[in-house]
């Protein structure tokens, strides 16, 4: 139930805020729309093309929290009503962007104007109105670890001062420009350094968040049911979108990267304690992930496989992964991150935020999730003939 009395991390009362979301109607979005109207008194302006993630939360317009939440079809490439909603609120989120690698090193110039060009009014007018942002990053401006040049067999690669990302201290390493992959990763560290910028030299009072594989319930899409066919969405949705046809899960290059990976509940958690505290958080970059569920993108096949078994009753495949080339999956230009280890240090000190989840208990919550959601819906596609 939403309360009027919460207070801030140093016992002050919090003081109810708008808050102009834009991207509110993606993954994250949706989840810290639910979080803002179940649990505060904050307005929120919810921005963004599509509204499919939140339209529980729009309608019936007789919900509790329904005049504190306005949804804006609004695409912010080029709409002048962008302004003056960053002015109508005290503080803007922006969580808008093209974020899928497939998308990477396919469609390069609309990931760099997305990441970096459309988000420069969205900067701008909140410098110049005096308005606080909240900007989402990425852990991919990090690239790839310092350990990951070492020779193979080196000790030192077990040393975490050679893989442990930290936002103060860690450099940056992407590969060269012809893998485009790193289109993403370049156009958000820019962005971010034009963000730290206005802040030095404007005053700007900004957040940077860099989530670390932030996975659960609606992210991206399952191809040919509420998405592309032949669309590629992040690992979870793959992996699910596996599962529920009975395919071999796809191990790119062999699934040997490393991830860690949060549930979005834990992580908007600390997204809400953000926005409760600017004192805090103004100012401040902070990785936001999970240490403790780290994993190969193989072992996490293996384990969203076990889960499935579980939650859906079905047996699984008697070969249940099948490895494939980045070439082959993604096309020319793809290149990955080896490994991704946040440091917690600042988000700790700063707000005294953990994750609680474990890989195991959020993949059984989301793949109930997507059994539930998805599993009929893949059995009438599939029985439908093919037309010819
Ligand atoms: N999910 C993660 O683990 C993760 C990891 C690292 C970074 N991020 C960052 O967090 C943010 C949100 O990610 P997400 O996982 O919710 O992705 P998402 O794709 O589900 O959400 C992004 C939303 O932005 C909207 N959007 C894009 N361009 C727009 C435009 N021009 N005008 C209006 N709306 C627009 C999209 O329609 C979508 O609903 C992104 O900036 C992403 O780079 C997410
Ligand atoms: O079917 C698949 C899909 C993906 N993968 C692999 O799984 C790993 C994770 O892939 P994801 O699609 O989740 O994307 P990544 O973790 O590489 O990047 C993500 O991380 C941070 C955010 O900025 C973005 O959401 C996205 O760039 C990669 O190594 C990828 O090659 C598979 O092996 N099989």
């Amino acid at each position: 139930m939403a309360s009027a009395a919460r207070l801030d991390l140093d016992g002050n009362a919090i003081k109810p805020m708008t808050i102009c979301m834009i991207g509110a109607g993606g993954f994250i979005g949706s989840h810290l729309c639910e979080k803002l109207t179940a649990e505060t008194m904050h307005k929120v302006l919810a921005v963004d093309v599509y509204n499919d993630k939140i339209r529980h939360l729009l309608e019936p317009a007789t919900h509790s929290w329904s005049d504190r939440i306005q949804f804006h079809r609004i695409n912010i490439k080029h709409d002048s009503r962008l302004e003056g909603l960053i002015k109508m609120a005290d503080l803007t989120v922006n969580l808008a962007a093209i974020c899928t690698p497939a998308d990477y090193n396919t469609r390069p110039l609309d990931t760099i104007y997305s990441n970096f060009i459309d988000a420069l009014p969205v900067v701008k007018y909140c410098s110049e109105n005096n308005k606080r942002l909240i900007h989402f990053s990425t852990c991919e401006v990090y690239g790839k670890t310092i350990g990951s040049f070492l020779p193979k067999d080196s000790p030192l690669r077990q040393d975490p001062a050679y893989y442990l990302l930290k936002e103060d201290a860690s450099p940056c390493i992407f590969g060269s420009i012809e893998k485009q992959r790193w289109s993403y990763a370049c156009a958000k560290q820019l962005i971010e350094r034009l963000i730290y910028a206005e802040g030095a030299e404007n005053g700007l009072e900004f957040t940077i968040v860099r989530p670390f594989n932030w996975i659960g319930p609606r992210m991206d899409f399952i191809p040919g049911i509420d998405g592309p066919s032949e669309g590629v969405p992040r690992v979870l949705a793959c992996f699910s979108n596996n599962l529920l046809r009975h395919e071999p899960l796809k191990l790119v290059d062999g699934g040997q990267s490393q991830r860690t990976f949060v549930y979005i509940k834990d992580a908007i958690e600390a997204v809400l304690l953000m926005i409760d505290n600017p004192g805090r958080a103004n100012g401040h970059i902070f990785n936001v992930g999970n240490p403790n569920n780290e994993a190969t993108v193989k072992q996490l096949a293996e384990m969203m496989t076990e889960v499935y078994a579980k939650v859906s009753g079905e047996p699984s495949l008697e070969v249940p992964t099948v490895d494939v080339s980045s070439k082959e999956f993604y096309g020319e230009g793809y290149d990955d991150s080896d490994k991704r280890i946040p440091d917690m240090t600042i988000i700790n000190k700063q707000l005294g935020w953990n994750p609680k989840t474990s890989l195991w208990d959020l993949l059984e919550s989301t793949l109930t999730y997507q059994h539930r959601t998805y599993a009929e819906a893949i059995k009438e596609a599939i029985a439908k003939p093919v037309a010819s």
